[in-house]
């Protein structure tokens, strides 16, 4: 694992988490800086959500320590940690209006301020919205105003647990957007676990793959995504083949390590490097999507161009480039 800093903001050392004698979070270490925001990503399963319970207070640690720039806070209860969290499902109180809702914790601070309220339905998009009960929102809606309600008491840490993911492909990807910079303009550090590449890479600054409750590789989205460090990491980041010895140098030649590959880096072209047969081939809304066989290295997946559409049996040539390509160390 990549270590950061020993300051920071946020410090999670060592920390376990165990249920029934298994270590669900497994001696994870990882530092935030101020205003930085790291999504937590892994398959389903990996301790993501026991991992963000953990540094929020809700889960009692095994092992390890959770510190605040530079305090001890491992034995400090939730409501005074002074994070905020907020979940897949906003969890408002369906009985308060839009405003109400975000009101909640200024008042529970005992600093009601409407202007503050107002401020943030702007922030997230929502001005004008205040009156409104939450059960006439839409979902998407619903998440802003959570995220609204989250941010309203100036948290210190923004615990996200897959905030969009009820969320329809489209809203998702416009909301990932607006998420970041709602807490680029609020400077909020937060950490933001998801199941989703995508979304991982539009929200964070850094990304820490987790993958069976450790925490296996951190770096830049675009770091990750380019240099995965393991074959079980490439597969989760979407590359579907890895490829050893011989088989490698026919995609990269001079590969010393294996080479891992996404559907995206296997296209088939008229004069490409390599023959191919096609086994399968699954229309797609911009081409196709091929299973491929190619002698020396055996079936891959790739892509097809609405242009060159292909069929089961036919014989092609292929073209390996892009970004979807990486060598593993
Ligand atoms: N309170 C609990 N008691 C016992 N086991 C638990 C408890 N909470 C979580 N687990 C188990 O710990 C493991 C990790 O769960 P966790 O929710 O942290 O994973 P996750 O990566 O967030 O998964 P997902 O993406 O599906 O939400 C799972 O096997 C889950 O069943």
């Amino acid at each position: 694992m990549t270590e950061v800093s020993q300051s920071g903001a946020l410090r999670v050392e060592g920390v376990t988490v165990r249920f029934d004698g298994a270590a669900v979070v497994d001696d994870v270490t990882l530092s935030l800086e101020p205003g930085e925001v790291l999504g937590i990503l892994g398959p389903s399963g990996s301790g993501k959500s026991t991992l963000l319970r953990a540094i929020a207070g809700l889960e009692r640690l095994d092992a390890g320590r959770v510190l605040w720039h530079a305090e001890d806070i491992t034995g400090v209860p939730v409501h005074k940690r002074g994070f905020a969290l907020m979940f897949q499902d906003g969890q408002l109180f369906p009985h308060r209006t839009v405003g109400q809702n975000i009101a909640y914790p200024l008042q529970i601070a005992r600093e009601p301020s409407a202007a503050r309220v107002s401020e943030l339905l702007t922030l997230v998009g929502l001005a004008g919205f205040g009156d409104r009960r939450v059960t006439e929102l839409s979902g998407g809606e619903q998440q802003r105003v959570a995220l609204a309600r989250s941010l309203a008491a100036g948290p210190r840490l923004l615990l996200l647990d897959e905030p969009l993911s009820s969320l329809d492909r489209e809203l998702r990807e416009r909301l990932a957007g607006d998420l970041r910079r709602i807490l680029d303009e609020t400077r909020t550090t937060a950490v933001f676990v998801t199941h989703d590449q995508d979304e991982a890479f539009a929200v964070s600054d850094r990304v820490a793959v987790m993958v069976g409750g450790r925490l296996r590789q951190t770096g830049t989205p675009a770091e990750v995504w380019r240099r995965p460090t393991s074959p079980e990491i490439a597969r989760f980041l979407g590359y579907t083949t890895v490829l050893g010895g011989d088989a490698a140098r026919l995609v990269r030649p001079g590969a010393e390590h294996p080479v891992a590959l996404r559907p995206s880096a296997v296209v088939v072209t008229d004069g490409g490097q390599v023959a191919a047969t096609v086994v399968r081939s699954t229309p797609a809304v911009d081409g196709s999507r091929v299973r491929l066989f190619l002698p020396g290295i055996g079936e891959l997946d790739g892509i097809a161009s609405a242009q060159h559409p292909v069929t089961a049996g036919q014989d092609v040539t292929v073209r390996f480039g892009g970004d979807g390509i990486a060598e593993l160390p």
